[in-house]
C-alpha cells in the first residue's frame, strides 16, 4: 500500500487527523489568488500572452474547529467569477481554481511521457538534476519540470532522496507547497512535473531576481514584511509536520514566489518521513478566548534521524553534533531565515565552514546595533532568540510544534486564517510567463533533452533501483479542465 493510500485511509478513520489537516489547510487556503493554476501560453496572431485557465473557483472562509472533522465543508463558500479581461491584476486577484482538502488529490495512471513537453529554458540546477520551464504540447500549459539523472543519482547515492521528494509532493496539497502534476520516468531520467512558480526564488545569492531580497534597499525586509513571509513558512511547516515530514532544508533558495507574491516551498529531497505519522493531539492554549491548538510535534515524535543534511549556514547544532535530530531543526532554520530576511546576512557565518559550525554550536545570536542597522522590536528579537536556542528540547516549537511558534506574541497580529488574503509585500513582475524574467540566465553545460536522453548503462541483470518510482498523474479538485 502506498503512503497515499495509507494516509487517506488513516485520514478517513481518524477524525482528529482529518480535522487537524483540514485546519492547517483551511487556515491558509483563503486566498486572493490561486497559486495552482498553471499559466497557459495563449497564442494570438502577433503575440503570446499569459492567461489563467479558470472559470470559477470555490474558496472557503471557515472558522475551523479542532476535533469535529467538519471543517472542510462547514464554512462559507464564495464563488469567484472569471475576470472578463484576464489582466495581470486580475490574475492575482481573481484567479482561483483549487480547493485544498486532505482528500482532493486523485491519483491516476500516468497520462504523459517526456515527449508530451517542449523545453523552453533552464530555470535551475541541482547536483543530480535540472529544472526546466516546459510547455505541455497539447494544452500549452507551462510547468516547471525537474529532470533527475538516474546515472548521477546512482553515482551519488541519492536514489532514496528522489523517492522521498516524489512521495512528499504527491501527497501534499497546500497553498504554500508547490503542486505536483505528474511524475514519471524514462530509461535514464526521473521527471517531476510541477507548478511553475513564475516569481522565481524569494531571494538568493548575488545574481538575484530583480524583486528579490538581495535587491531591496539594504538587502533586508521590514519587520512586518519578514513577519508575513515567516507566517507563510510556518503554515507550510505546520502542514508538513502534520503529514509526518520534517523538511530539513529551509533556506531562501527553496522558497519560490508564486506570481501572486505568496510563497511556495520546493525541493523536498532532504525531507524525512516518519512512517507511519503519529496522531496529532490537541493542546490547550493559555487564553480562554483562544481555540485549542494542534500539537504537530506528536505527528513526528517517533522520528529522530542522524543524517548530516542541510545547508552550511542553516544547519542546526544537533545536526552538527550528529546526536540525532527531530522536527525542531525546522524551527531552527526558521530562526536563521527570519534573521537573514531582516539583516541580509545569517547570524553565525564565519570565515570558513569550521568557524561557522563553531559559532552555530557556541555563540549566542547577536543583533546588529551599528549605525544604519535596521532596528527591530524586542518581540521580534525574542522570537528569533527562542527559535535559535541551541538545545533542541528547549527551543520554541519543541513542545507542541507550530502551535508554540504561532502563539509567540510576535505573531499576535498575524491573522492565520486569512493569511492568503493579505497582500504580499513583494509582487513579482508579471510577463507572459515563458520569458521567465524573474530567473537568472542559466546555461547548460551538458545538453539534457527531454525527448532524447543519453543512455545509462547498467550491468545486465542488475536490479533496477527505480522500478518502484511512482509514475502518476495527479488531478486536483478544480482541475477538471485539465
Ligand atoms: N516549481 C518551480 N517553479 C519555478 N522554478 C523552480 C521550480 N522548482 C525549482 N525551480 C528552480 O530550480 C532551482 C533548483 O530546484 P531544486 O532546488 O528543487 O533542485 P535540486 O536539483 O533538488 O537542487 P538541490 O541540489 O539544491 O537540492 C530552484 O532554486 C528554482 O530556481
Amino acid at each position: 500500500m502506498s503512503f497515499v493510500n495509507i494516509f487517506l485511509s488513516r485520514v478517513a478513520s481518524t477524525p482528529n487527523t482529518k480535522a487537524a489537516l483540514d485546519d492547517a489547510i483551511n487556515n491558509t487556503q483563503n486566498k486572493t489568488s490561486d497559486p495552482n493554476g498553471s499559466p497557459v501560453l495563449a497564442k494570438s496572431n502577433s503575440s503570446i500572452h499569459s492567461t489563467m485557465t479558470t472559470s470559477s473557483m470555490t474558496t472557503t472562509a471557515t472558522g475551523t474547529t479542532v476535533g469535529n472533522g467538519s471543517s472542510l465543508n462547514g464554512g462559507l463558500h464564495l464563488n469567484i467569477p472569471k475576470s472578463p479581461n484576464g489582466s495581470a491584476l486580475d490574475l492575482r486577484r481573481g484567479a482561483f481554481r483549487r480547493t485544498y482538502s486532505s482528500n482532493s488529490i486523485k491519483k491516476k495512471t500516468i497520462e504523459v511521457t517526456p515527449s508530451s513537453f517542449v523545453k523552453i529554458r533552464l530555470l535551475g540546477k541541482g547536483d543530480v538534476g535540472k529544472v526546466y520551464l516546459v510547455r505541455q504540447k497539447d494544452t500549452d500549459r507551462l510547468y516547471a519540470m525537474k529532470v533527475l539523472s538516474k546515472k548521477e543519482m546512482i553515482k551519488r547515492n541519492k536514489i532514496k532522496r528522489a523517492f522521498a521528494e516524489q512521495e512528499i509532493l504527491a501527497t501534499s496539497n497546500h497553498p504554500f507547497i508547490v503542486t505536483l502534476y505528474h511524475s514519471f520516468q524514462s530509461e535514464d531520467y526521473l521527471y517531476l512535473c510541477m507548478e511553475y512558480c513564475m516569481g522565481g526564488e524569494f531571494f538568493r545569492g548575488k545574481s538575484s531576481a530583480r524583486f528579490s531580497l538581495q535587491t531591496r534597499p539594504g538587502k533586508y525586509l521590514q519587520e512586518e514584511d519578514a513577519k508575513f513571509y515567516a507566517a507563510e513558512v510556518i503554515a507550510a511547516l505546520e502542514y508538513l509536520h502534520l503529514m509526518g515530514f520534517i523538511y530539513r532544508d529551509l533556506k531562501p533558495e527553496n522558497i519560490l514566489l508564486h506570481q501572486t507574491g505568496h510563497i511556495m516551498l520546493t525541493d523536498f529531497d532532504l525531507s524525512k518521513q516518519s512512517s507511519p505519522a503519529g496522531e496529532p493531539t490537541v493542546v490547550k492554549t493559555g487564553s480562554p478566548s483562544m481555540p485549542p491548538a494542534i500539537d504537530t510535534k506528536s505527528c513526528i515524535a517517533n522520528l529522530r534521524t542522524n543524517s548530516f543534511v542541510g545547508t552550511e549556514e542553516y544547519i542546526a547544532p544537533e545536526v552538527i553534533k550528529g546526536c540525532g535530530h527531530t522536527s525542531a531543526v525546522d524551527w531552527w532554520t526558521l530562526g536563521i531565515l527570519m534573521y537573514e530576511m531582516l539583516f541580509g546576512v545569517t547570524p553565525f557565518k564565519g570565515k570558513d565552514r569550521n568557524a561557522t559550525f563553531q559559532s552555530i554550536l557556541h555563540t549566542d545570536v547577536q543583533f546588529p546595533d551599528h549605525p544604519g542597522a535596521q532596528p527591530i522590536s524586542s518581540l521580534c528579537k525574542s522570537v528569533i532568540r527562542k527559535l535559535l536556542i541551541k538545545d533542541d528540547q528547549l527551543r520554541l516549537g519543541s513542545k507542541a510544534g507550530a502551535s508554540d511558534v504561532k502563539s509567540h506574541p510576535f505573531f499576535k497580529t498575524t491573522n492565520w486564517a486569512l493569511l492568503r488574503h493579505l497582500p504580499p509585500p513583494i509582487i513579482p513582475q508579471t510577463s507572459f510567463g515563458a520569458d521567465a524574467i524573474n530567473f537568472r540566465q542559466m546555461h547548460e553545460s551538458v545538453s539534457l533533452d527531454i525527448e532524447g536522453e543519453e543512455l545509462v548503462h547498467q550491468h545486465p541483470g542488475a536490479k533496477n533501483p527505480f522500478a518502484n518510482f511512482s509514475s502518476v498523474t495527479l488531478h486536483h479538485d478544480g482541475d477538471d479542465d485539465m
